[in-house]
């Protein structure tokens, strides 16, 4: 009966979603539809089969740039461990609302639903490919510090599911105390514990420089840190004691791991960055001393220091939104000791709960006791998370890619047209149809080089094809020759920087090298 069937709305594309256009094209193309008619007397089998039309859609609305630039026309999933768990989430809240008024009949369906929904968000994260595996350090568990530092917080009302654990390469880490579900709140951290900008408002130092023209709101907070870290009343202090005194980030990288690093981009990044923090102190410094001795002390406003802070905030603060609505870049102490995955088990945190107060950190896929919960830091590359944070994930990073800069194929040397590639052996199509290299990349090659469609006759394609490659490998194996050959197992007793920086090396010489050998087998597919 019409009356008792169920209707499961996924919300339609938003049209101020800056990837709509191209969402929108692939949703038509693949008739995608946002409504799902559900009778109540659906069998299992049935049940599965809405549920992968469903999760189809769900994985279209989640779709990032680089998910929506790599897609091929025939693929429909899973994209990434981030799409994935978000795709999930996204369904199983469609689904508990709609639990709240459903009919007895109803109810058995969507928790048939439910069960799938759940049983999906368990498997993900299985794939080793995909998860960073760390080890605990049993010598420095339990220590007295971090009694302390989760004493401190539960006094102050951070309500926690979560330990304190050690892990090798990784520094400290939370695992949880007890199984933990999608949805359960892993982590609640109360407004007034969360250090951001609104803590200086009133201040003498907030009073004296927040007019300078220099002044943003950041930089405040990181010079408020900077003194606060040192006063022995601070709210702060046992939160301030526990941080490190040395954050081992791309940022503190020394001339021997620079120059491990050179011939690639990230070489040419950290040197720009580097340079900008220094600008940064010197137009800060001596002026602020001679202006205000009295709240700028030298001894405390060293560049090391300042060096200190700015990478404490790149590595430790969160973006959060207020009950104003304002965003703001706070510290979070206990929060701040969540480390980062490719494949989380919290992805949507970052706003204060207007009834509690509080910030919130629910699960978005299940952690049992004793493994460690895991944040998303963001869809970061590798590169990225090396210069802010000081690592690079173990497993598959979707989101290292090479970018490729062409011009417009009119010639307008303005008009850019930004392509990528990443490690071509997890491309989903390795058909001769792309060589396991990017659609995108393919087809603007194609239609730059001779205008060859791709339906065009074999022979034709064939040409066009081989110039392709052939192109593709004129821009990589020059990349390939600039990096030289791994350097082997020596780099293991080398310092953390280089280390980190061979590491890197590694990584790209795995992308570019992928791309070459898909080129090259293409090449030789062509010559059957
Ligand atoms: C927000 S803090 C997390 C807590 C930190 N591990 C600690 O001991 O205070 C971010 C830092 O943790 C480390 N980290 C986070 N995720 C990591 C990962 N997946 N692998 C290695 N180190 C990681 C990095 O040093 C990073 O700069």
């Amino acid at each position: 009966m019409a009356q008792e069937d169920l209707r499961i709305c996924l919300p339609p594309l938003a049209q101020d979603d800056q990837f709509y256009t191209e969402k929108k094209r692939l949703s038509d193309s693949r008739g995608l539809r946002y409504e799902f008619m559900l009778p109540v007397s659906l069998s299992s089998d049935e049940i599965t089969k809405v549920f992968n039309q469903i999760i189809h859609t769900a994985r279209l609305i989640h779709m990032d740039e680089i998910e929506l630039y790599f897609v091929e026309d025939e693929e429909f999933g899973p994209f990434s461990p981030r799409n994935e768990i978000g795709s999930l989430n996204l369904i199983l809240r469609k689904i508990d609302c709609l639990l709240r008024t459903a009919s007895q009949q109803a109810i058995q369906v969507l928790q048939d639903l439910r069960s799938i929904t759940l049983l999906k968000l368990s498997s993900v994260g299985t794939n080793s490919e995909a998860v960073d595996q760390m080890v605990i350090d049993e010598s420095l568990n339990n220590t007295e510090e971090d009694n302390i530092l989760l004493t401190w917080a539960e006094n102050n009302g951070v309500r926690s599911r979560l330990n304190i654990a050690r892990f090798k390469g990784a520094g400290r880490g939370l695992i949880a105390s007890d199984d933990l579900s999608v949805g359960d709140v892993a982590l609640e951290i109360p407004e007034s514990l969360i250090i951001s900008e609104d803590l200086i408002v009133g201040s003498d130092m907030y009073n004296a420089i927040k007019d300078l023209e220099i002044m943003t709101s950041d930089t405040m907070l990181t010079l408020w840190t900077m003194q606060e870290r040192f006063k022995p009343d601070s709210k702060f202090k046992i939160y301030f004691d526990t941080l490190s005194d040395n954050f081992f980030t791309g940022l503190s990288f020394g001339i021997e791991a620079l120059a491990a690093l050179e011939g690639t981009l990230l070489f040419e990044e950290l040197m720009q960055y580097k340079e900008h923090l220094r600008q940064q102190y010197d137009m800060l410094f001596p002026m602020l001393f001679s202006d205000y001795p009295d709240i700028f002390k030298k001894e405390i406003y060293t560049w090391d220091r300042f060096l200190w802070a700015c990478e404490l905030f790149y590595s430790n603060s969160m973006k959060v939104v207020f009950t104003d609505g304002k965003l703001k870049t706070c510290l979070l102490p206990v929060a701040g000791l969540l480390n980062h995955s490719l494949c989380p088990h919290i992805l949507h945190y970052g706003r204060v709960d207007p009834t509690t107060r509080s910030l919130k950190f629910p699960l978005s896929r299940p952690c049992e006791r004793g493994q460690q919960c895991y944040l998303s830091y963001g869809s970061y590359s590798s590169s990225h998370l090396l210069t802010f944070y000081g690592f690079i994930p173990k497993g598959y990073n979707y989101y290292d890619f090479i970018p490729l800069d062409f011009d417009a194929a009119d010639g307008d040397s303005s008009a850019k047209s930004q392509h990528m590639v990443r490690r071509t052996q997890l491309s989903k199509s390795n058909g001769s149809h792309t060589y396991g290299l990017p659609y995108k990349l393919i087809v603007h090659l194609r239609n730059a080089l001779s205008c060859a469609d791709l339906t065009d006759s074999a022979s034709d394609g064939k040409e066009t094809d081989r110039e392709v490659l052939e192109a593709i490998l004129s821009i990589f194996n020059p990349m390939l020759e600039e990096l030289g050959p791994s350097d082997g197992p020596a780099w293991e007793s080398s310092s953390w920087d280089v280390k980190l920086a061979l590491e890197f090396k590694e990584l790209q010489r795995i992308i570019i090298s992928s791309v070459v050998a898909s080129c090259n087998s293409g090449l030789e597919l062509l010559q059957l």
